[in-house]
């Protein structure tokens, strides 16, 4: 199984289209990182790991895993980072409005999205065990 890190990929390949101000960020640019991705996706096997779910192609997937952190520990978390002001504030009212999960729900079919609670290092073994039960199942009825 490989771990696709999509901000990675994008920097390393500067897979961007021009710079956000506000947000001091480069942005990304989607149609490059469905180009670059498509081979590695069409042979399966992947876990692609990134903060929005609704360019990438639905027959890319058959789970969506979408984290969620209570505001208080995601604003404690993205301070460490060093966000601070606008950034900040985005981000964890986007969390407040579930924004993420909603976008999952749109692009993919419910059945394929779960939301896990990631707060703890606890959940976040809990999640592991639960992605690898997820991923096991799947194989086991689609793989033979
Ligand atoms: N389940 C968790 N329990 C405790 N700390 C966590 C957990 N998940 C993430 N963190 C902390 O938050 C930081 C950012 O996590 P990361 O997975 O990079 O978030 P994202 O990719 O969503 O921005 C990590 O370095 C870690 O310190």
């Amino acid at each position: 199984m490989r771990h696709v890190d999509v901000g990675l990929v994008a920097k390393q390949q500067d897979l961007y289209d021009g710079f956000d101000d506000q947000y001091q960020c480069p942005i990304l640019d989607e149609d490059k990182v469905i180009d670059e991705l498509e081979e590695v996706m069409s042979e399966g096997g992947n876990v692609v790991d990134y903060h929005g779910c609704d360019f990438f192609p639905e027959r890319w997937f058959h789970v969506v895993v979408v984290l969620r952190t209570d505001n208080t520990l995601l604003y404690d978390r993205l301070s460490k980072r060093g966000y601070s002001g606008q950034k900040l504030t985005d981000n964890v009212q986007c969390e407040i409005f579930q924004t993420i999960l909603e976008e999952a729900r749109d692009s993919y079919s419910h059945s394929m999205v779960h939301e896990l609670p990631s707060n703890t290092p606890e959940n976040f073994e809990q999640n592991v065990d639960i992605i690898c039960t997820l991923i096991s199942e799947w194989t086991s009825a689609h793989v033979k």
